[in-house]
């Protein structure tokens, strides 16, 4: 997607990129411009601050982050940044990512991030999310994610295909 990135997908580890792509995927189809890259609150402190604090003259309007485990990431950039962040909980393994969304969703008053569901489908509403924000200013985009929805309602069947 060309254009200056309206939106940024964070993540704190490359491993979080099979789930952190329904995001982008989600971005492409709505041909929103985003950058994603690897920002570890624990493994890259300073680029976490370098980021969080120049987002919003990068161009960014919203911020995605996705972490798995001790999910600090997605609270931490919130905390530096006036942007609307929405958290993604990346599955873990040993605790099937609970860890991930109570570390996410559990924020104090007064530094909000806005939690989705745990995994892909989370990511990937995430991807909607972000464009229904953008949208509220940009008439064009509410008409492909308008488009989107309907082509959504228009592929389920009334009736299941018999069991074989
Ligand atoms: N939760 C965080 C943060 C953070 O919150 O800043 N940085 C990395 N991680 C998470 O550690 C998990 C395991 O990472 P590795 O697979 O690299 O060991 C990932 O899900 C990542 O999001």
């Amino acid at each position: 997607m060309t254009g200056t990135p309206r939106v940024a997908i964070i993540m704190g580890s490359q491993s979080d990129w099979p789930t952190m792509q329904r995001a982008a995927e989600m971005l492409d189809k709505l041909e929103v411009a985003y950058d994603a890259r690897i920002v570890s609150a624990h493994r890259t402190p300073d680029r976490l601050v370098a980021f969080a604090k120049g987002a919003e003259d990068e161009g960014f309007k919203v911020v995605i982050a996705g972490a798995g485990g001790a999910a600090h990431l997605p609270g931490m950039v919130a905390a530096m940044t006036h942007l609307p962040v929405l958290g993604v909980p990346v599955q873990s393994r040993a605790l099937s990512g609970q860890d991930s969304l109570l570390s996410i969703v559990q924020m104090p008053a007064g530094i909000p991030v806005g939690t989705l569901a745990i995994g892909e489908a989370g990511a990937a509403n995430a991807g909607l999310m972000a464009a229904a924000i953008l949208a509220i200013t940009d008439p064009a985009l509410a008409d492909r994610l308008k488009a989107l929805r309907a082509a959504q309602t228009e592929a389920v069947a009334e009736r299941p295909v018999p069991a074989t």
